[in-house]
């Protein structure tokens, strides 16, 4: 008989060359079911899916189709019902909509607290976060508390801190959804020139198919709910990228039909 228990494991350390081709996340047969019995609903129903180490893959999908329970999955914030699961190096970081800063510690402070619950100590956390602060662009912010910061300021802390965890693997969750246009398009620069220095992998779930592919290197439509891989699109467009450019304009507008299919198959399944 088959196994189906869901495994969660970390894959044993390897030798230097070994490392690059191992994926950083890699997916078998995932599957999710909230509930039991009549009440059951089926999130996500098999996806097998690999991230190479370094690589940014953007996950879109309709509503529902499960995108937020992968990455809490990839987490191991919420258990799989069956598959298998695993995850290169440490514990990924996360970054969510809500920047999820502590509002009583200043920016600095949010940035040192990985470091701090990892035992580093203070001397050697200030320095590393005051590096990551003007890597984010908020060099001199450091002694701001949460509520000083905009939006936008708050999600660069966001993401100073998540890199003061040292993952090599960065889950985002819509990180910049509730920011205006022109903020956003800060950010997307700022993220593609963090995730160039630092080279983790990166599943970025988003909604808005021009950020997915202004970008990723990949990108992966969900079906609609029970999520599993409907298509997948290498995005083959150099970098510097802005949303603006024709070939961002020319590919959203490909995998924006596509969508569009799967939320009709869906609305009349
Ligand atoms: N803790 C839970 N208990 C029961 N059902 C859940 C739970 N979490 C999610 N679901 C259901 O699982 C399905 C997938 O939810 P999920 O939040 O992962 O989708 P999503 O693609 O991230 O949605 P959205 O794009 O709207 O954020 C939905 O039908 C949701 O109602």
């Amino acid at each position: 008989m088959t196994d189906t228990r869901p495994q969660l494991r970390r894959p044993e350390p390897t030798s230097p060359g070994e490392h690059d081709v191992r994926p950083a996340v890699s997916l078998r047969a995932l599957r999710k079911v909230f509930g039991h019995g009549e009440d059951a609903v089926e999130a996500i129903g098999g996806i097998d899916l690999d991230v190479a180490p370094g690589e940014f893959v953007s996950v879109l999908g309709a509503s529902g189709c499960g995108k937020s329970t992968l990455l809490s999955i990839v987490a191991g914030l919420e258990p799989a019902t069956s598959g298998v699961v695993e995850v290169d190096g440490p514990q990924p970081a996360l970054m969510f909509q809500e920047s999820a800063l502590f509002p009583w510690l200043t920016a600095r402070e949010n940035v040192e607290a990985p470091m701090r619950f990892g035992g580093v100590a203070a001397p050697e956390r200030r320095a590393r976060a005051e590096e990551l602060l003007e890597t984010v662009r908020l060099a001199g912010a450091g002694g701001r508390r949460v509520h000083e910061l905009s939006g936008g300021q708050r999600q660069r802390v966001a993401m100073a801190r998540a890199l003061a965890q040292n993952a090599r693997v960065l889950l985002m969750d819509e990180p910049f959804a509730a920011l205006d246009a022109m903020t956003r398009d800060l950010l997307h620069g700022e993220l593609t020139e963090v995730w160039q220095r630092e080279r983790m992998a990166v599943v970025f779930v988003t909604h808005n198919v021009r950020e997915a592919v202004r970008l990723g290197q990949r990108v992966v439509l969900l079906s609609s709910r029970p999520g599993r891989v409907a298509r997948t699109w290498d995005v083959d467009l150099p970098h510097p990228r802005i949303i603006e450019d024709s070939g961002v304009g020319d590919l959203s507008r490909e995998i924006t039909a596509r969508l569009r299919e799967e939320i009709s198959r869906h609305a009349h399944a």
